[in-house]
C-alpha cells in the first residue's frame, strides 16, 4: 500500500486539454511534470512538438489525444493524427473509440480502427491507450469495449475524456480489471480531483491516472523534489 502511495506521481499523466490552453500554460505543465516526475504530460496535438522540446532530456514522455473528445472521426483522420503526433514527438497516444459506430453494432470497424492505430504506435515504440468513454456505455458495453481493445492490441483501456457527463468511477475500474487480462493496463481519467479519489481508483485496479489537477493529488504525503 505504501508503495502505491509513494509512487503516485509516476502513475499520473499531467494533463492540460482545455480548449483555451495556452503555450505558456503548456510550458508550465512541462516544468511541473519534470519536477514531480509525472508519468507523462498529456497535451493537445497542436502542442506536442512544443512540449517535446520543453521536455527534451527530462525523461518525461509526451502524450496526446486523437479523435478527441467525441471519437467519431473517420479512421483515416485518426490515423493521420496519430502519425503526425508521433512525428512531432509523442510517445503515448490516447485515442477515443468511435462510440457512434460501437453503439451501431459496427464492432469489427471499431476493432480494426484500434488495431491500425496500435500497429502504427508500436512500430514507433509508442503506446496506445483507448478511451472508451464509460459514461456513455452500459456495463455490458464496457466489457465488450474492453474485449475489442484487447483483441486489437491496445496497451491500455482508458475510461474517459473528461468531457462527458462524468469521468472515471471506482466501479468502472473494478469492472474493467475483472474482465481484462493482467497484461492490459487501465487508465482512469476525468474528474479526479483529490488524492483520496486517486488512491481509490488505484486500489480498484488503475495503473495510470489522467488528471488536470495532478499537483493536488500529490499533496498529502508526496513532496515535489527540489
Ligand atoms: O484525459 C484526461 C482528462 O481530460 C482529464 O480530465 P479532467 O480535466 O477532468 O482531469
Amino acid at each position: 500500500m505504501n508503495q502505491t502511495f509513494t509512487d503516485l506521481a509516476a502513475r499520473i499523466d499531467h494533463t492540460l486539454l482545455r480548449p483555451d490552453a495556452t503555450e505558456a500554460q503548456v510550458a508550465q505543465l512541462c516544468q511541473e511534470a519534470a519536477r514531480a516526475r509525472f508519468a507523462s504530460v498529456c497535451v493537445p496535438p497542436c502542442y506536442v512538438r512544443f512540449a517535446a522540446e520543453q521536455l527534451s532530456g527530462s525523461g518525461v514522455p509526451v502524450c496526446t489525444v486523437v479523435g478527441f473528445p467525441l471519437g467519431y472521426q473517420i479512421t483515416k483522420v485518426k490515423f493521420f493524427e496519430t502519425h503526425q503526433a508521433l512525428a512531432d514527438g509523442a510517445t503515448e497516444i490516447d485515442m477515443v473509440i468511435n462510440v457512434a459506430a460501437f453503439k451501431s453494432g459496427r464492432l469489427t470497424e471499431v476493432q480494426d480502427e484500434i488495431g491500425q492505430l496500435a500497429e502504427l504506435c508500436h512500430v514507433k515504440k509508442a503506446i496506445l491507450k483507448v478511451i472508451i468513454e464509460t459514461a456513455l456505455l452500459t456495463d455490458e458495453e464496457i466489457i465488450t469495449a474492453c474485449n475489442l481493445c484487447e483483441s486489437a492490441g491496445a496497451d491500455f483501456v482508458k475510461t474517459s475524456t473528461g468531457f462527458a457527463s462524468r469521468g472515471a468511477s471506482v466501479e468502472d475500474i473494478a469492472l474493467m480489471r475483472r474482465h481484462l487480462p493482467a497484461h492490459m493496463r487501465i487508465k482512469a481519467a476525468g474528474g479526479i480531483r483529490t488524492r483520496t479519489a486517486a488512491l481509490a481508483l488505484v486500489m480498484a485496479g488503475a495503473d495510470r491516472l489522467g488528471s488536470s489537477n495532478s499537483l493536488a493529488l500529490l499533496e498529502e504525503n508526496d513532496t515535489l523534489g527540489s
